[in-house]
């Protein structure tokens, strides 16, 4: 019983315990052995509940986030297929920075054309970047095969199928038995259809590109970088990995990314003196003697001379966390935290909104500031911002791609346009409400102005576009 309550570990000798097995130099090598051994408190904490509708039924545990960790290669091929494409290392590839840059183009070109629709635009750039990367297929020829509508009517199975309390056979897996055509057996008959959206996000995009290869044309992709290096030998288990993979990237980036912009529009209409302040930084880097406005878009090359729209992206994650209650994890063994026994299989949600709404360490935690992440003591802060991202083995492993399109996003469209509050046909402000719906926290519906700062930076957009779309 008294052992319960030791962190795991190898067994030891009666009244020495673990002395013998302790190195005389270099202990920190064998300590990461025990840690890669026995775990620690991370490792298992990182499980997931088995979700029998989505997961199983409609099939997403093919996919990452729904994947059990606990003796399953297949999770850490997922995650190490992550982190060779959109690691930190491989985020910081001139290449890939490139191709966000090229996409953010076509983001702020629908919102000089389109900008009332600026969350369905923000939704379709996201959908875009994320076929790119994954397949090569590219944004500017119209979408001839219906990809973001496929992909689209497969996230809306993935939103519906996840609901929290939804669906009876989450509660009681047996019930998955039931054959489709009984009465009530309606969730087979939901599951089916959103497994039929599904199997062509898996099967559509990834048949381009074999067709592309076979055709000898094609575009640069994550799937094409893993079939070369297979070199034509990949088996069919290999094949469903990358494809799961490529799906995992939808899944949580497609809804995530364009909350965390809808969030920053919303925060700009309100705040017009964060925007001034942030304005005021880019006009220093991007202008010129003879013009005072800027002269060129921001790249990411600029980063680490926008310390103010940094915090504006930190403060982003903060306000308005896309996932404020992060993914469910589930304890894989008996535990014993602060006292209290946490017994395995317990299912633990972290109030991700909770921890970054604390007011000691952020004062006024409704407020939009990004300051409070440039005060002299503003490390503690900016370190628990890394909370909207989750937690140990499964924290977000899309986070540095998402940092990079938020950060690209939020800079060139501070560069280009005046966000503003609506007006009514009296000529009144209309306030926007600070409310937000869903599982992936999004702003419900709101007006606002996004208005060019200044004629000459359309012809900007235009240069810039020139050879590359
Ligand atoms: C606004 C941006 C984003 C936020 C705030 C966010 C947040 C999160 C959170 C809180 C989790 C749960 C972590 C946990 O269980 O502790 C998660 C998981 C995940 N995210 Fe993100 N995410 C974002 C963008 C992305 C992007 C762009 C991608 C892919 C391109 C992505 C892919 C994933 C995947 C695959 C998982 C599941 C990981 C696993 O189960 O091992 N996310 N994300």
């Amino acid at each position: 019983k008294r052992r319960s309550v030791y962190p795991p570990g190898p067994p030891g000798l009666p009244v020495i315990g673990n002395v013998l097995q302790i190195p005389r130099d270099r202990q920190w090598l064998k300590w990461a052995e025990w840690k890669d051994k026995y775990g620690t408190r991370g490792n298992i904490y990182s499980d997931r509940p088995t979700a029998t509708m989505a997961g199983e039924l409609v099939g997403w545990a093919r996919g990452l986030g729904y994947a059990q960790a606990s003796h399953n290669p297949r999770f850490r091929e997922l995650r190490r297929l992550f982190h060779q494409y959109i690691g930190p290392r491989a985020c910081a590839d001139a290449t890939l920075l490139h191709i966000q840059e090229r996409e953010n183009k076509s983001l702020l070109r629908k919102l000089l054309s389109d900008p009332d629709n600026f969350d369905t635009n923000a939704r379709d750039c996201t959908s875009s970047l994320i076929l790119v990367l994954a397949y090569g297929y590219p944004s500017n020829t119209g979408d001839p095969l219906g990809l973001i509508k496929i992909a689209q009517e497969a996230m809306e199975g993935f939103a519906v199928a996840s609901e929290p309390g939804r669906w009876w056979v989450d509660s009681v897996p047996a019930l998955r038995f039931l054959p489709a055509w009984l009465p009530g057996a309606s969730f087979q008959r939901a599951a089916q259809r959103m497994r039929a959206d599904l199997n062509k996000l898996f099967d559509i995009p990834y048949e381009f590109v074999r067709k592309e290869i076979s055709a000898g044309r094609p575009n640069p992709s994550f799937l094409l970088s893993y079939l070369e290096e297979k070199n034509g030998q990949e088996t069919p288990e290999e094949e469903d990995l990358v494809q799961g993979f490529a799906t995992a990237l939808y899944s949580g980036g497609a809804e995530t990314t364009p909350s965390a912009l809808t969030s920053f529009i919303l925060a700009m209409a309100l705040n017009p003196a964060v925007q001034d302040r942030a304005q005021v930084e880019l006009d220093a880097l991007l202008s010129s003697a003879q013009c005072s406005s800027p002269t060129r878009l921001p790249t990411f090359e600029d980063r680490d001379q926008l310390p103010y729209i940094s915090a504006i992206v930190k403060e982003v994650w903060r306000w308005n966390p896309s996932v404020p209650l992060g993914l469910p994890h589930v304890v894989t063994e008996d535990d014993v935290y602060r006292g209290y026994r946490i017994e395995k299989g317990s299912i633990i949600w972290a109030n991700v909104w909770a921890i970054l709404h604390d007011e000691e360490i952020f004062p006024e935690p409704l407020k939009f500031s990004p300051e409070r992440y440039l005060t002299d003591d503003s490390d503690r802060a900016g370190a628990t911002v890394a909370a909207a991202f989750g937690f140990g083995r499964r924290i977000c492993p899309g986070m540095h791609i998402a940092e990079n399109s938020v950060f690209i996003a939020i800079t060139t469209i501070l560069c280009m346009f005046r966000i503003s509050k609506s007006v009514d046909e009296h000529g009144k402000a209309v306030e926007p409400a600070i409310e937000y719906d869903g599982f992936i926290s999004h702003p419900r519906s709101f007006k606002c102005k996004i208005e060019v700062r200044d004629e000459a930076l359309k012809a900007l957009v235009d240069v810039e576009f020139g050879d590359e779309l």
